[in-house]
């Protein structure tokens, strides 16, 4: 969109920080949470990131009025083995959990190369990248899953029954930004299928299927009774199952089948859990890691691949730092509504 279109407005990332901020503390969250999360989402708005931006406010803001997150929760931090940290989120958002724990997490990393975070009763809603990024920013190795709501119907199955289930990965790069890739894995994100419906565009041929089963391109055949698919059939079947266990049989969490909210109209978060391996790379590489990475990415560049993951993101990132972040007139001026401006 170009800066001169009259529909479109540029603003800085703290200025669209401030106003997510206020129009979190305005339905419901505490100060500390309403930073977090502002934090969260005007960084996937920056780096273009659009299906967990601003366009999750509305989802944000029903979820709160419907009483079915905990917008004020206080997360509790526990050491529970060596390097194992826990943390109960309870019941609120999965962000303020690890920023709770993320001291001493990084610490346990330092001391013993490696160190673990459970969270708990947590929900989360946003991109996973902004949880490891950072990590491999301070020259460390991190590796996230998080588990959401049954939309996904495992391989070969005819019911959902996963969640769109994402992996995250962070590591540093000598003289480069982190390498990072961030990817659901079904076929499709819901978030996408949520904005292609709304565009009235079809979405890719096998990326889900209607109620009765059959493929199909409709996004809003698969949102009405239908289903995501798995991305790469048994394999991406295989990791969405790898994080269903990682994210709640080892935290304590729920399986993205085992909640129930509807109790809770507009309850849109997945009341899940989320596991962070943080692993300190020079504590026993032998070799300094970020100089290896860099040799990879630079092969992977001689072998034709010219566009690795993350590059779009760093790309949107950097037009955003010297230009502003480009948003719809129309959805500024939602938001400012919604922050009572
Ligand atoms: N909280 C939750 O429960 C859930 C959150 N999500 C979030 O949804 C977001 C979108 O997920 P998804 O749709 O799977 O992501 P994409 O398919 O858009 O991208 C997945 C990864 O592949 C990279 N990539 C994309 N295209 C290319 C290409 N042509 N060449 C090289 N690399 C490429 C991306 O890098 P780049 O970013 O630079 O484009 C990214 O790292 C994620 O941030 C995820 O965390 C998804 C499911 C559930
Ligand atoms: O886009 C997705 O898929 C999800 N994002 C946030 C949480 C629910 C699933």
């Amino acid at each position: 969109m170009p800066a001169s279109d009259p529909a479109v407005q540029s603003l800085s990332f703290d200025d669209l920080t401030h106003l997510l901020r206020q129009i979190f503390l305005r339905h419901g969250t505490s100060a500390e949470v309403a930073d977090i999360l502002a934090h969260n989402c005007a960084t996937a708005q920056r780096d273009g990131a659009h299906s967990h931006g601003t366009f999750r406010i509305p989802g944000y803001l029903s979820t709160l009025a419907s009483g079915w997150v905990d917008g004020k929760a206080r997360p509790q931090v526990e050491e529970v083995a060596s390097g194992y940290v826990a943390v109960d989120a309870a019941g609120g958002f999965a962000q303020p959990a690890l920023a709770a724990a993320r001291g001493l997490l990084v610490s346990k990393a330092r001391e013993a190369g490696i160190a673990v975070l459970a969270i708990r009763n947590s929900h989360h809603f946003a991109a996973l990248w902004p949880d490891v990024e950072p990590f491999a920013a301070e020259g460390l190795v991190a590796l996230s899953v998080v588990n959401s709501m049954t939309c996904v119907v495992p391989h070969g199955g005819t019911k959902p029954l996963f969640g769109t289930n994402p992996i995250a990965f962070a590591a540093p790069c000598a003289g480069k930004d982190p390498l990072v890739f961030d990817m659901a894995t079904s076929a499709l994100a819901h978030g996408d299928v949520q904005i292609a419906a709304r565009a009235g565009h079809p979405v890719p041929v096998g990326a889900g299927i209607d109620k009765h089963g059959q493929p199909t391109t409709d996004p809003a055949a698969i949102l009405d009774g239908g289903a995501l698919l798995p991305f790469g059939g048994h394999k991406g079947s295989a990791l969405s199952m790898m994080v269903e266990l990682l994210s709640a049989a080892l935290t304590g969490g729920n399986f993205s089948f085992e909640f129930d909210w509807t109790r809770h109209p507009g309850a849109q978060t997945p009341w899940t859990g989320q596991l962070i391996i943080v692993i300190d790379p020079d504590k026993r590489a032998g070799q300094n890691f970020a100089e290896r990475s860099r040799e990879l990415v630079e092969r992977m560049h001689e072998a034709g691949q010219s566009r690795l993951s993350g590059d779009r993101r760093y790309r949107q990132r950097a037009l955003a730092t010297t230009q502003g972040i480009s948003m719809p007139v129309e959805e500024l001026e939602r938001l400012r509504a919604l922050a009572g401006e």
